[in-house]
């Protein structure tokens, strides 16, 4: 390409920069119009509700749906997810607590699911994320809830039964573990391997092939691990990039985890409802009489109704020796009339039955 060629390029790229500048302006100058609107039309006593993930997920959506290329689907809309949190940022900048410390899993989850124009606080355990939202100190809270290889976080579910949370959101992230030292590392004298279990759990193969005899040391977190490994000479963590990058790690083994499909899906907790966008999710605790074929009876209605379970996994109730609640995920609204129906059904049978929340389907 001669230099010709380039200049007059770059010249296009200024001009179109110019007009993407212009318009990303007049988007942002429409952001705060929506919010004297919202605030203008309020009952006495009445909060303004800023987010809107329903909205936000027709957004996207949408992008996708009118994105021609060359950039992919998945590209354009994460674009489309920066701009668009930093336009509710100028209505009212969103607070969220998440499972910390700085350069979690749970912490690159919330900025995939709310972008980064957020005040993001990091909480030391799951159960502080529930209270910090239960408090009121955020808007929202994101946690994990389950992972491809390694199940449920029992954590987070049971901190579900002691919490009145609404779910109004859920994203997927794809996890990648590596095996991180220091500067001052001995990479040939490694006795001690630090992360969370969790991540242990995921990398347990690579682990006994690669490290049979080094010591797995479980921590809180994985960017705890990492930030462990900093100050020994003879140790090394498992975690995620955000983590290496934070403390500065060097990569000594890349994507160890077991299945290469591994991932962790989180969710975002709140105390907002989610209207239908057509394309949801809905989550319910039941617990049902210990009794045989109590659990054939709650599962009937959801097969005679055609509607699909995504998740069903069980936990003590926690309020009686060997009694169990159900945590069900499946596809649907709430406020289906389908959905409706069944869940009522369900109530007729069932010792006790909450809906967590209804949201949608993660898009990105
Ligand atoms: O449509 C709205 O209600 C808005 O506030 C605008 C907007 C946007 O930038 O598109 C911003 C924040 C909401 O969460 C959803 C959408």
């Amino acid at each position: 390409m001669s230099e010709q060629e380039l200049k007059a390029l770059r010249v296009r790229i200024d001009s179109l920069d110019e007009k993407i500048l212009e318009l990303i302006s007049d988007r942002a100058r429409c952001a705060e119009e929506v919010a004297r609107v919202k605030t203008a039309s309020l009952a006495e006593g009445e909060k303004p509700v800023f987010y809107r993930p329903e909205r936000e997920a027709a957004v996207l959506k949408r992008v996708m749906e009118r994105n021609k290329g060359p950039l992919g689907n998945e590209e354009m809309a994460r674009l489309f997810r920066e701009i668009m949190s930093s336009c509710l940022a100028l209505e009212e900048p969103l607070k969220i607590a998440y499972l910390g410390p700085e350069g979690t899993f749970t912490q690159a989850a919330a900025m995939k699911h709310f972008g980064h124009a957020v005040i993001s606080r990091p909480m030391a355990a799951i159960d502080e994320v529930f209270r910090e939202v239960a408090a009121g100190a955020v808007n929202f809270g994101v946690v994990p809830v389950e992972n491809s290889t390694e199940g449920a976080v029992s954590h987070t579910l049971d901190s579900f039964l002691e919490h009145d949370m609404v779910i109004c959101g859920e994203v997927e992230l794809r996890i990648h573990h590596h095996l991180l030292v220091g500067e001052n590392t001995k990479t040939d004298s490694i006795t001690r391997i630090y992360s969370h279990a969790q991540s242990l759990a995921q990398c347990r193969k690579w682990l006994d092939a690669h490290y049979p005899n080094v010591e797995r040391v479980a921590v809180s977190s994985n960017a705890e691990a990492a930030k462990r490994v900093k100050g020994e000479w003879n140790s090394a963590a498992i975690a995620g990039d955000m983590a290496a990058n934070l403390y500065g790690l060097t990569r000594l083994a890349e994507k160890i985890e077991d299945r290469p499909d591994n991932s962790t899906r989180f969710l975002m907790i709140g105390n907002q409802e989610v209207p239908p966008t057509g394309d949801d999710k809905t989550s319910i605790i039941v617990s049902m009489s210990n009794k045989p074929g109590a659990l054939h009876e709650l599962l009937v209605p959801f097969h005679d109704n055609g509607i699909d379970l995504t998740r069903i996994e069980t936990r003590p109730s926690r309020s009686g020796k060997w009694t169990y609640v159900f945590f069900i995920d499946f596809v649907g609204h709430h406020r289906d009339p389908l959905i409706k129906a069944v869940l009522e059904k369900i109530s007729q049978e069932a010792v006790a039955l909450k809906v967590l929340g209804s949201y949608p389907k993660a898009v990105l």
